[in-house]
């Protein structure tokens, strides 16, 4: 396949090389601009502007101020347009991604005798109310319903509420609402792009304000999210889909080229490399990719031909497997499989990535859909210094202080001794003598 690119390392110069790690969401400067008037329009007209876009972007016809909230009787319709096996799937993938996220509960306080008789800790409490963005533009995703819904029903996030694009039939995804319910989410409004954002950010008529909206989206959703992160707390940057497949020379490259199309299917925008130093690994894969395409739908196999064709993605051939592990480290990947048959060989030299993936039978479809670990995961190097969604991002934390009257002095006299340093004089009169004075009366 002359088209797809095929860079060697060894001969890139360092801007080359640096414009290899470069995603979409960089340059997000067309978003932001189209994105602005949608967000005032729904601040000024709420309801109606909802309406408005809704049938101008997502084409739906229907939609009106009394349909734009999930009914009961669309909830429960769901379930019979869903296919058994597809919610068969939707439980074991939920069964399984709440036996992991469960482990990442804290106790809801913890204190610790810091000094004898001065105690400190933490305290969680969930977030008041948290608005999840499910996507739907170049697809359906059931999943990101599963993987935003049940760490924040573990949680116990007292409001919740997903937002998400209505079809043209100005439904819900039957999957979603399925997923949803499942999960144990009951409110959903019919919203997606920039303007849900807003609507969870500043609130409408019917849809209820949040603290905070978690989810992945287009770069509609990433800009709409940067410019009201004033308004709303936007979570993890979560934008197009991105992996790289690490392979050494043990696999086949066939295996590397079958998983390479996964994440290239997302969209043009997604991102997708395949990194090995076997030469074998990259013309197994190259041969492979012809065949690969004809088992794919015309629009996905057109969205990975973009992505391996154009600057976002390819196969690069390293000159050795540390190489290849220093230049994952400075993409920062989302998703990363480590494709070998000794995949922990490697794994304590990859230090900058989203979600690692070992071995030959851990494809991303599997992290996605079935496994456990949160799918929703920082794109565009937010590896460097964020993590996947987890429960945590659903709680708050309080520190906690107790000081008794027998870890009282010493505190006391340290405290004041900085204090005074810093020149606070409050700050030390508190912690001075006249503090047991006034205990005294
Ligand atoms: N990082 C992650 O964890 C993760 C997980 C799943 C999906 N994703 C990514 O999320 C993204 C989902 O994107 P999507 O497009 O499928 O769904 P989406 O819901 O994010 O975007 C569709 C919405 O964008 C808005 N929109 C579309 N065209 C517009 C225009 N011209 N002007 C203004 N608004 C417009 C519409 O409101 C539409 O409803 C993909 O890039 C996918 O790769 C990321
Ligand atoms: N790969 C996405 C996260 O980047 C998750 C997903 C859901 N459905 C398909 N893929
Ligand atoms: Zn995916």
């Amino acid at each position: 396949m002359a088209d797809i690119n095929v860079k060697h390392l060894r001969s890139l110069s360092r801007e080359e090389r640096s414009a290899l790690t470069r995603r979409s969401e960089a340059d997000l400067s067309f978003f932001l601009e189209k994105v602005e008037p949608i967000l005032e329009a729904v601040r000024n007209l709420g309801d109606d502007a909802l309406v408005r876009f809704g049938r101008e972007l997502d084409k739906a016809d229907g939609l009106t101020k009394e349909n734009l909230k999930v009914s009961e009787a669309e909830f429960d319709e769901a379930f019979g347009l869903v296919d058994d096996k597809v919610i068969e799937a939707i439980r074991f993938g939920i069964g399984n991604i709440r036996s992991f996220h469960e482990e990442q509960l804290p106790e809801p306080m913890w204190l610790k005798e810091v000094q004898p008789g001065a105690f400190a800790g933490d305290r969680f409490l969930p977030i008041s109310s948290v608005a999840l963005y499910v996507p739907r533009g170049k697809g359906s995703f059931p999943s990101v319903t599963m993987m935003t819904s049940v760490p924040a029903v573990v949680a116990k996030v007292p409001d919740l509420a997903i937002v998400t694009p209505p079809g043209p039939d100005e439904k819900v995804d039957a999957a979603t609402l399925v997923a949803a319910r499942i999960a144990g989410v009951e409110t959903i409004y019919k919203v997606g792009g920039a303007q849900a954002v807003a609507a969870v950010a500043y609130g409408t008529e019917t849809v209820k304000k949040a603290r905070k909206i978690v989810g992945p989206g287009s770069p509609w959703v990433v800009a709409a999210k940067r410019l009201l992160a004033g308004v709303i707390d936007p979570g993890l940057p979560a934008g197009p889909s991105e992996c790289v497949i690490l392979a050494d020379d043990t696999v086949s490259g066939r295996l590397a080229a079958m998983d390479l199309l996964i994440e290239a299917e997302h969209g043009p925008d997604s991102s997708a490399w395949l990194i090995t130093p076997s030469e074998r690994v990259v013309s197994e894969a190259l041969d492979a990719l012809p065949e690969l395409w004809g088992r794919m739908t015309e629009a996905r196999m057109e969205f990975s031909r973009t992505v391996l064709t154009g600057n976002s993605g390819g196969i690069i051939l390293a000159e050795s497997m540390e190489d290849a592990c220093n230049f994952v480290n400075e993409y920062a990947p989302e998703h990363l499989e480590i494709m070998s048959t000794r995949p922990f060989d490697y794994l304590g030299d990859i230090t900058e990535a989203s979600e690692i993936l070992l071995g030959t039978h851990t494809p991303v479809s599997i992290a996605n859909f079935a496994l456990g670990p949160n799918a929703v995961l920082p794109t565009s190097k937010g590896a460097n210094t964020y993590g996947p969604l987890s429960v945590t991002d659903f709680l708050r934390r309080s520190s906690i202080g107790y000081v008794t009257e027998k870890g009282y002095p010493d505190m006391a006299r340290n405290a004041r001794t900085l204090a005074e340093y810093e020149g606070f004089s409050s700050h030390a009169n508190a912690v001075s003598d006249l503090r047991l004075d006034y205990l005294k009366r």
